[in-house]
């Protein structure tokens, strides 16, 4: 049994940032319904991303019938893409991002991502973590600790967080020269709201991933004024005609230039 969500209220329709959070906490509120259903392995896991991904295209086409949508989960066939390629208004999304840990309940680090990218640039988005009962939104940027402080923890290691299964070698080393710890979890967006929340000072990756893993949670982290960005310095664009965007750095500004610089020096293989 499935609930449909309630209406939208009318100044939640108007405004792209109340909707987008909106959005991610319905389907949100779906991946919650469907993990408690029974399933286990695969079975939950492809219930749960054909769940969240037909909620929120439905949603979409309901309230933003004129725009078009990149999701994860759809096949992109030539038609769509020029479509989304020619439209003004792209709604990036990731329906369920950290599928791996959504099927290993009760792990809290997994996501639902909704970004809107308009004329060339990302200018919303909302990252929902159901099993945390939270949504980072850019319609109210959350406040980072001791932004820009230079007395933020003092004395203590900066702190990296890498993925769980795949943490990406030169981020090891990064760590070293640095003196930072690593902190594994599941989800790229988990991880930049790990930025977000002080949990982690840093999340930088490289080797692989897609505009859907890390378009709401880059609108959400440059909201907050965390500092964003690939890892050769260059800014990160969405919408492409090829949506592979292998890596990233979402960082406290005050560690941008480090890691910038010993990624030039060292590379990422
Ligand atoms: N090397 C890689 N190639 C493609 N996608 C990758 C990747 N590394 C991470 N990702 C994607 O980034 C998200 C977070 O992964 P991780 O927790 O390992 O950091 C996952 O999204 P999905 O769960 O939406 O598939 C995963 O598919
Ligand atoms: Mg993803």
């Amino acid at each position: 049994m499935t609930t449909a969500p309630d209406a939208p209220a009318a100044d939640v329709v108007a405004d792209d940032h109340r909707l987008a959070a909106w959005l991610a906490e319905a389907a949100g509120r779906r991946l919650l319904e469907v993990r408690s259903e029974g399933l286990e392995g695969k079975a939950l896991k492809d219930a749960g991303d054909r769940a969240a991904h037909v909620l929120l295209t439905e949603l979409l086409a309901t309230y933003r019938p004129e725009d078009a949508v990149l999701s994860e989960e759809a096949l992109e066939n030539a038609a769509d893409k020029d479509a989304r390629l020619r439209a003004e208004r792209v709604w990036i999304i990731d329906p369920l991002d950290g599928t791996r840990e959504f099927s290993e309940p009760p792990r809290d680090d997994w996501a639902v991502h909704v970004a809107l990218w308009q004329d060339g640039a990302l200018v919303a988005g909302a990252v929902a973590q159901p099993a945390l009962g939270e949504t980072f939104s850019t319609g109210t940027p959350p406040v980072v600790p001791g932004l820009g402080s230079d007395a933020h923890r003092p004395g203590q290691p900066p702190r990296i967080a890498v993925s769980r299964t795949r943490p990406p070698a030169f981020v090891q080393a990064l760590a070293a020269e640095l003196g930072a710890e690593l902190v594994p979890m599941g989800s790229a967006g988990v991880k930049m709201m790990s930025v977000v929340r002080d949990l982690a000072d840093a999340y930088v990756h490289a080797g692989g991933q897609y505009e859907w893993d890390s378009a709401a949670p880059v609108a959400v982290a440059r909201a907050a004024g965390l500092f964003t960005s690939r890892v050769d310095g260059s800014e990160l664009v969405y919408n492409q005609a090829d949506v592979y965007l292998p890596d990233l750095v979402v960082c406290r500004p005050e560690l941008a230039e480090r890691i910038l610089a010993f990624i030039a020096a060292h590379g990422t293989d």
